[in-house]
């Protein structure tokens, strides 16, 4: 089943990436191009942080795959075995999926086949000759293949996907519906590519096939030019899309996502009767946040974690500042703006805060009846606000309400959420807790879970840029 109505109800079944051979190979001339600030040591990205996320993940949502098993499991001589969607050792969760196991799936279908690996080879220019090695592979290989870019005796035959890690980008569960993207990146088409594959072959997602989205360009869109073709451009990742209440779906225009591509997923919500109303968050076009998910996410009912830049006390001061110096343009471009679009209604409700929209969700969509509460990255101290933003404080995936997974490098975030009485605790403590039935998953209230973070940051992406629910439980 899939189903996802909320960003806190309890996660049931979630699909992820796990770091593949891909990005052992990037080359620092290609970092950047490739959206990765550094280039990441794989080895310790694997077994030193993404790991404990399966770990966790696989805690909370199949915990018959680890409890009890996690010394076996991570013994040095089994390799990873456990973690590698390639491997006979793999844990193959119905609940915790990874994108290359799904794919390997379809892939035994020989047409099907055939017709991934030639559009595969027209998008990746292949040759002829590397289009029949490819048919050549076992579904398994291939799959691996596909995604790392190289076969397996090493041979590099495209460039990897690195960012294939961030599932959320990839789509969006919106109610029962699943809203496909249309990367912004040249870097993540393939991924994109690979991933609507999946979602229209794979058995998963077989009853839902008439509930699959796809947003295209306008007809004709390929003769514009200049202005207009930048403002008829149609392109939307997942970051940018957040399902937070059962009637309200949250939309940002950003870097990556365009308000033409916004219009569109309005009409195509409103025609289908998916959401009541859409909610559009409009950030300045800048790589420091280039969705709205790495400027704030939700952690319960009535409460959300946020980058100070953005909060009603900085922008009312930077407002004030602005008048005075009237003369001088102010920029839209670089302003904050907030409307919401009613199925029905011809003009928009707009909110002059972001914490103002939160707090209309918190009370009115989801019915909370206590204070909202806002928690900012590190702890609205500068410089420490902007460092942790950076790397994804504000980027957390929710494992059920009050229960979320962060970075462990983000501090002063961390004490943030101390002084509001959450357990601040390192993924190691705590699956060492669980294995001793000190803690147990179900009864687990109000945490931090701290994911080890120092590669992983680097790829300049958090836990809730590295999953994409397709069922959670209603709130
Ligand atoms: N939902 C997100 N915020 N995803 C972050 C993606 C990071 C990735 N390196 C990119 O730039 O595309």
């Amino acid at each position: 089943m899939i189903h996802v109505s909320t960003e806190i109800g309890k996660l049931k079944r979630v699909i992820i990436h796990s770091p593949d051979s891909g990005l052992g190979k990037v080359v620092p001339s290609k970092a950047q191009d490739w959206l990765f600030e550094d280039i990441v040591d794989l080895k310790n990205i694997r077994r030193q942080e993404y790991d404990y996320f399966v770990k966790i993940l696989l805690y909370f949502l199949d915990t018959e795959k680890v409890k009890g098993k996690l010394a076996e499991i991570d013994k040095p001589e089994n390799n990873r075995a456990f973690y590698k969607p390639d491997d006979a050792g793999y844990h193959k969760s119905d609940k915790v999926l990874d994108m290359q196991y799904l794919l390997s799936e379809i892939l035994v279908d020989k047409s099907l086949k055939n017709e991934i690996v030639a559009s595969i080879c027209a998008l990746e220019r292949c040759s002829f000759a590397q289009q029949r090695l490819l048919n050549d592979l076992s579904p398994i290989e291939l799959a691996k293949t596909l995604i790392s870019g190289s076969l397996p005796n090493e041979q590099m035959l495209f460039a990897p996907v690195p960012n294939f890690i961030f599932t959320r980008d990839i789509g969006i569960t919106i109610n029962d519906h699943i809203l496909l993207n249309k990367p912004a990146k040249e870097a993540r088409r393939r991924e994109s590519f690979i991933s609507k594959y999946v979602f229209h072959y794979h058995p998963t997602f077989e009853s839902y096939k008439d509930k699959l989205i796809e947003i295209q360009d306008d007809e004709l869109f390929f003769l514009l030019e200049g202005a207009e073709r930048e403002h008829k451009q149609v392109t939307l990742e997942g970051g940018d899309i957040m399902m937070v209440a059962p009637n309200n779906l949250l939309v940002g225009v950003s870097e990556r996502t365009t308000p033409n591509a916004v219009n569109k997923i309005i009409d195509a919500l409103f025609k289908k009767e998916v959401v009541e109303k859409v909610s559009v968050i409009k950030i300045p076009p800048k790589r420091d946040f280039m969705h709205i998910d790495t400027v704030f996410t939700q952690v319960k009912r009535n409460m959300w974690v946020l980058f100070g830049k953005f909060s009603k006390r900085q922008l009312e001061e930077k407002d004030r500042l602005e008048k005075m110096y009237s003369k001088r343009k102010r920029n839209e471009e670089n302003q904050m703006k907030i409307m919401q679009f009613w199925e029905g209604k011809r003009k928009p409700v707009e909110f002059d805060y972001l914490e103002d929209l939160l707090d209309d969700i918190s009370q009115n969509d989801l019915n909370s009846k206590s204070p909202t509460q806002f928690i900012y990255s590190g702890d609205d101290v500068f410089p420490y606000s902007q460092r942790e933003q950076w790397t994804d404080s504000c980027n957390l995936l929710a494992i059920k309400e009050g229960v979320v997974v962060g970075y462990d490098r983000n501090h002063h975030t961390a004490e943030a959420f101390a002084k509001q009485g959450f357990r601040v605790i390192k993924a190691a403590e705590l699956l060492e807790k669980f294995e001793k039935e000190e803690l147990k998953p179900d009864t687990l209230k109000d945490t931090l879970i701290m994911l080890p973070s120092a590669e992983l940051s680097r790829a300049r992406g958090g836990s809730h840029c590295m999953s994409m629910p397709i069922l959670r439980d209603k709130l």
